[in-house]
């Protein structure tokens, strides 16, 4: 039987550059990981493009997805709803391909309690004070919305702890490699696992 692949999440507060470190993981030629792309209720951004970025969806839509069980996990976030649809996710590691997820910590520890054995990091920011600089020089919320999100932010850093690695995100090119040698790790450190144990078998 094919071995499924593994589950990544890669979480952590608004603003601290998880889309930004996603996007230029999956700019590099070498990325072997499949990026799910999450729903939403959420206006499009400038530039954001339906079935690229999100799958923009109504809020009957979404609610209608959650009553037939099509999302793998789901929350609302500072007013919009967010989701990873189920299908894709199951399909892909059951065809052994490695599943990379970027969500907010509500949503991924929803996944925590259904994939115990996925990979779970939490990308931190350098500073309480230089997340919301990022958040504000994005400019892409009103000054209510950052201090929705800031609050929101302080809760979900004291969340990193059930997180199986914390990376900080004081460069996208650091944060990126840290990433891919917390993947490759875990990858040796399974294969040797599963390995050992059918070492153990054989002798048996
Ligand atoms: N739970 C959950 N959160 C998601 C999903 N997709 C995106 N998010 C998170 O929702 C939050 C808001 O996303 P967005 O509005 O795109 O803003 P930004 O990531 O702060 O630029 C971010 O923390 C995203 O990582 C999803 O499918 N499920
Ligand atoms: N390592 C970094 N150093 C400086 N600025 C960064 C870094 N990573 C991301 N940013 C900037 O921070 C802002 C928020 O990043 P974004 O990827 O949208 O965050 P998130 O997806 O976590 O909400 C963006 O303007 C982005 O260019």
């Amino acid at each position: 039987m094919r071995e499924r692949g593994l589950l990544i999440v890669l979480s952590g507060p608004s603003g601290v550059g998880k889309g930004t470190v996603r996007k230029e993981l999956f700019s590099q030629n070498d990325t072997k990981f499949e990026y799910s792309i999450s729903m939403t209720t959420r206006l499009p951004r400038a530039g954001e493009v339906d079935g690229v970025d999100y799958f923009f969806k109504t809020r009957e839509e979404f609610e209608q997805l959650i009553s037939e069980d099509k999302l793998l996990e789901w929350a609302e976030f500072v007013g919009n709803y967010y989701g990873t649809p189920v299908d894709y996710v199951e399909k892909t590691l059951s065809e052994g391909k490695d599943v990379f997820l970027e969500i907010e910590v509500q949503g991924a520890m929803q996944v925590r309690k259904k994939f115990p054995d996925g990979l779970f990091i939490f990308l931190a920011p350098p500073s309480l004070s230089e997340l919301k600089n990022r958040i504000v020089t994005r400019g892409t919320e009103t000054e209510d919305i950052i201090e929705g999100r800031m609050k929101v932010a302080k809760e979900e850093i004291i969340m990193m702890s059930a997180y199986d690695y914390v990376v900080e995100n004081d460069s996208v090119t650091l944060a990126c490699e840290r990433i891919n040698a917390i993947v490759l790790a875990e990858h040796c450190r399974r294969e040797r696992v599963s390995k050992r144990y059918m070492k153990m078998l054989e002798v048996e």
